[in-house]
């Protein structure tokens, strides 16, 4: 049993960490806070967790959290870089779902989200949390930097085409949607019903903050070669879910692409290798921690469509963290994500 702290219990991300970390048999819940609701039971604010804790807000404060074996941070960006330093000296592991230990390049950091990177030092050590492929390192971490919603779509569908080789790496297109849950719970206009029901738009098609993450990772998988990437993501009516369409021209276009995908997943549980030419849907994988995965190639041509989908909150967010966590804590690796997806 392990004490977990939560920082940002209030937003969407942290409370889909609560609905996994509550039913987790190796957890208890220690810490969870608000600077707003103070006092307050969890469950007031989330009424489905009524049946599963009595834990109340908590503000942000050093000396608690620091009884804890692990704190998330569910927080925008710069946050966790402010406590990570003193918890970390106090022997307590962390996991940002924010973006402050995603990328290495602390420069690149500061040029995409307009913040100095204050934790260089801590950088050094962080570990980027794709357990698919750093989960070795994972296991020692003391600060793994949980990726983001659209870099786990995207990156999970490319690896095993960059990795073996078989694609251009110098022009691929990651055409992407989100459901609305990804802009957070705080109010914004875009993410209104009345703004975004009915409607579908692009938006940071000249320029995403997670395009350097996305590089970041292919070129790691492309022997640290850079790539090539155009990336546009789309806002989509619907609450959940990431829809990724992924393009890339075969340079080997005798390779058995279904074979080369299933066999590198083989091994992972969170990833659903379906049938070639079929049609993952959002609402395969709601509520759930996988990602489904089917492979095109339209007229047998050199174009190769990857379809990636996950849920944004879960494989993209909360339960990407507890497989990081469970991967830390020497927890089987699905412990407390073992339901299948809601559907319809
Ligand atoms: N939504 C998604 O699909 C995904 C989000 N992420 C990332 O996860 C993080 C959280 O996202 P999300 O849950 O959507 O965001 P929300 O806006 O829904 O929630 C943010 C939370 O952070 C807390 N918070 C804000 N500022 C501070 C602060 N200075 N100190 C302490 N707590 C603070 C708020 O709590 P309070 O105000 O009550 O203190 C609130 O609980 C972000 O970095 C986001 O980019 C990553 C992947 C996917
Ligand atoms: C629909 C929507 O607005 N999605 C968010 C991505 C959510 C996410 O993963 O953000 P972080 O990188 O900050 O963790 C966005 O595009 O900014």
């Amino acid at each position: 049993m392990i004490n977990v702290g939560l920082v940002g219990g209030t937003g969407y991300t942290g409370v889909e960490l609560l609905r996994i970390l509550v039913q987790h048999p190796e957890v208890n819940l220690k810490v969870v806070t608000s600077r707003g609701e103070e006092g307050k039971p969890v469950a007031d604010m989330y009424p489905n967790l009524r049946p599963y804790t009595d834990i109340c807000f908590s503000v942000p404060q050093l000396e608690t959290l620091s009884e804890c074996d692990l704190v998330f941070f569910a927080t925008p960006h710069g946050v966790a870089m402010e406590m990570t330093p003193d918890l970390v000296a106090n022997g307590v592991r962390i996991i940002d779902l924010g973006a402050d230990f995603r990328i290495y390049d602390t420069d690149e950091y500061s040029k995409w989200y307009g913040i100095e990177h204050t934790c260089k030092d801590i950088m050094a050590e962080t570990i980027y949390g794709l357990p698919e492929v750093n989960r070795e390192q994972i296991k020692d971490a003391r600060v793994v930097g949980n990726p983001g919603c659209y870099p786990t779509a995207v990156q999970l569908g490319y690896l095993p085409l960059i990795k073996s080789g078989v694609v251009d790496t110098q022009n691929l297109i990651a055409d992407c949607k989100s459901g609305v849950s990804g802009a957070g719970r705080q109010a914004k206009v875009g993410t209104l019903l009345c703004e975004a029901s009915e409607s579908f738009s692009a938006y940071g098609a000249s320029g995403h903050r997670h395009l350097p993450e996305i590089k970041q990772g292919l070129a790691f998988a492309n022997q640290n070669k850079d790539v090539g990437l155009t990336f546009v993501p789309h806002l989509t009516p619907m609450i959940r879910g990431i829809h990724a369409t992924l393009y890339a021209k075969l340079t080997d276009t005798n390779v058995d692409l279904q074979k080369l995908y299933e066999e590198f997943y083989q091994d992972e549980h969170f990833v659903d290798v379906m049938p070639f030419g079929s049609h993952p849907a959002t609402r395969n994988v709601k509520g759930s921690n996988f990602n489904q995965i089917s492979l095109h190639r339209p007229q047998d041509g050199d174009t190769i469509v990857v379809l990636s989908v996950i849920d944004n909150l879960v494989k993209g967010a909360a339960g990407q963290a507890v497989q990081n966590m469970n991967i830390m804590f020497g927890f089987p690796e699905h412990t407390g994500m073992t339901q299948p997806a809601m559907l319809p």
